[in-house]
């Protein structure tokens, strides 16, 4: 059986990890407190403020303590939730005011056309919230690429190196292991993925690096 969909991470695989550090994590990393000032009686914003007390076991952290804990958060590149969530609203601030554009590697926009051209089905697996993803690949270098996408899929589907989430992944696009491939640029995403039965491969950018994973350094050197 062949290869039905590719499953592809962001940071790293069709996006440069430094437009995600440099530019997204510090846009966000500056405006959320601001952010949460002005927003914090707003339905998701609450709910995500009652996680992030609840996550870090600060039941009466005020607004400028949760900003604290998220903008430390950041820094960590925790993947959790409620910031991700969080981010993605600020982003949306970002693109919507043009400050930036999504940065998208070339091959990856010939690629996906390629692939769907070719009746491939292309989802995207990131820590990024969902609607992170689709602003990214909205208003990417390459013009709008989401009516290019399957589907997108975060931390809400489980964390990306844990098994579960590409079983979960599974059973939303009734798939079978083998007929899917994930590519990401993280070692410890592709163990899990493999785990759970999905063909796999890394992504290394800037050079070659010792692996027992087939490997590219663009979407040019991927046959299916
Ligand atoms: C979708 S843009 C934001 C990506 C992000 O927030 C992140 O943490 C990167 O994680 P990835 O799993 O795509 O490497
Ligand atoms: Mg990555």
């Amino acid at each position: 059986m062949g290869i039905r969909a590719i499953v592809v991470d962001t940071a790293g695989t069709t996006t440069d990890l430094s437009f995600i550090e440099d530019t997204l994590f510090s846009y966000s990393l500056e405006k959320l407190p601001a952010f949460l000032e002005q927003h914090q009686n707003d339905v998701l914003v609450d709910s995500c403020i009652c996680d992030v007390r609840e996550m870090a076991l600060e039941p009466d952290a005020d607004i400028a303590r949760i900003a604290a804990i998220l903008q430390q958060w950041i820094k960590d590149d925790r993947k959790a939730t409620p910031l991700k969530t969080l981010q993605g609203l600020i982003w949306k601030q970002g693109y919507d005011e043009q400050e930036f554009t999504g940065h998208i590697f070339p091959d990856f926009i010939e690629a996906i056309k390629h692939y769907t051209e070719n009746n491939m089905r292309v989802y995207s697996f990131s820590s990024g919230s969902v609607d992170a993803q689709k602003l990214l690949f909205a208003h990417s270098d390459g013009g709008d690429l989401t009516p290019l996408f399957s589907g997108h899929f975060d931390t809400r589907t489980g964390n990306k190196t844990d098994p579960q989430a590409y079983l979960n992944i599974l059973n939303t696009t009734s798939l079978s292991p083998k007929q899917v491939l994930f590519i990401s640029d993280r070692q410890e995403e592709l163990k899990a993925a493999q785990a759970a039965g999905l063909n796999v491969c890394l992504m290394s950018r800037d050079a070659g690096v010792q692996s027992q994973y087939q490997q590219i350094t663009s979407f040019n050197d991927l046959s299916l």
